[in-house]
């Protein structure tokens, strides 16, 4: 099927909440080191309930954009950013923010599943009881609304004290999808959360995305651009650690306003 023809109908009004901004992305640099920048002034918006996809050839920048978004670099001594980036009041960017807080309003989910070693409810559970006290019954309400969301509830409700690891791929990364969800957040960042899955088991996470999009934020960063034009409202193409272009996914394909990305869109280069 051609990229044009995966392009969702975006005229389906039922689908549509009104275009709120939840993010803004101002003037942002990056650098692993004082010596090497790799994002160069990037300002975008991220809007409520809907997906916005990052595509670029590999190197460009997409996963470092993704990591400032919850400040995940801060792991690493050295690596730092420049700019604003704020999640309505909140500056993301302000180290007095804390970033256990920060991390339960803007959750991540990871190229490869990564569920911890412990049993399918514990992996649920573990992250709630860092943020809230819950009684047996609310905990269980909480972990089994998670995997409903997450699309896992039925394949596991017999099983929930099994150990996570017995999981199928594409149900370690629904479950670590759940996990995200347990905590409420505003916004889920994803680095190619399908990269390591089979052809059915992405189906179902971009499935679970288009879902999810109805109560989420969601930032995906994806190599493939089929699964971009199938699954995001915008799209932001990046080059060389700058923004080339951002807008609506169906004009970013269809129409795009520079060459670069019509040439990278057409498969002419990247
Ligand atoms: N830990 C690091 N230390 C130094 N440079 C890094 C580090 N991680 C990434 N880079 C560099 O930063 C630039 C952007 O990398 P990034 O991983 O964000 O790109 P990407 O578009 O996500 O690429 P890919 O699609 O290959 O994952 C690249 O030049 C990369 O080599």
């Amino acid at each position: 099927m051609s990229l044009v023809a995966q392009l969702k109908d975006y005229q389906q009004p039922q689908q549509v909440k009104p275009l709120v901004q939840r993010m803004d992305i101002k003037d942002l640099n990056f650098y692993y080191g004082k010596d090497k920048q790799v994002l160069f002034d990037v300002s975008m918006p991220i809007y409520q309930h809907r997906v916005t996809a990052m595509i670029g050839p590999s190197g460009c920048g997409k996963s470092t954009l993704l990591r400032c978004l919850n400040r995940i670099y801060e792991l690493y001594p050295h690596q730092y950013a420049e700019g604003n980036v704020t999640l309505g009041e909140l500056s993301v960017l302000d180290r007095k923010v804390d970033l256990n807080d920060l991390r339960a309003k803007i959750g991540m989910v990871f190229q490869k599943p990564t569920p911890f070693p412990m049993s399918i409810y514990d992996n649920i559970a573990f992250g709630i009881k860092l943020y809230e006290r819950l009684s047996k019954k609310d905990m269980d309400h909480r972990v089994k609304e998670a995997l409903q969301q997450a699309q896992l509830w039925n394949e596991v409700k017999d099983k929930l004290h099994s150990d996570a690891s017995g999981l199928s791929g594409g149900q370690q990364q629904r479950l670590c999808i759940a996990r995200t969800i347990a905590l409420k957040p505003d916004v889920i960042l994803m680095d190619e959360p399908t990269s390591a899955l089979d052809p059915i088991a992405t189906q179902g996470i971009e499935d679970l995305i288009t879902e999810l999009r109805k109560d989420y934020t969601i930032v995906i960063v994806t190599h493939n651009m089929q699964q971009a034009a199938r699954i995001s409202d915008f799209t932001a193409f990046m080059y060389l650690g700058e923004l080339i272009e951002f807008g609506e996914t169906k004009q970013v394909f269809q129409s795009p306003v520079h060459d670069r990305t019509r040439k990278y869109v057409s498969g002419t280069f990247g």
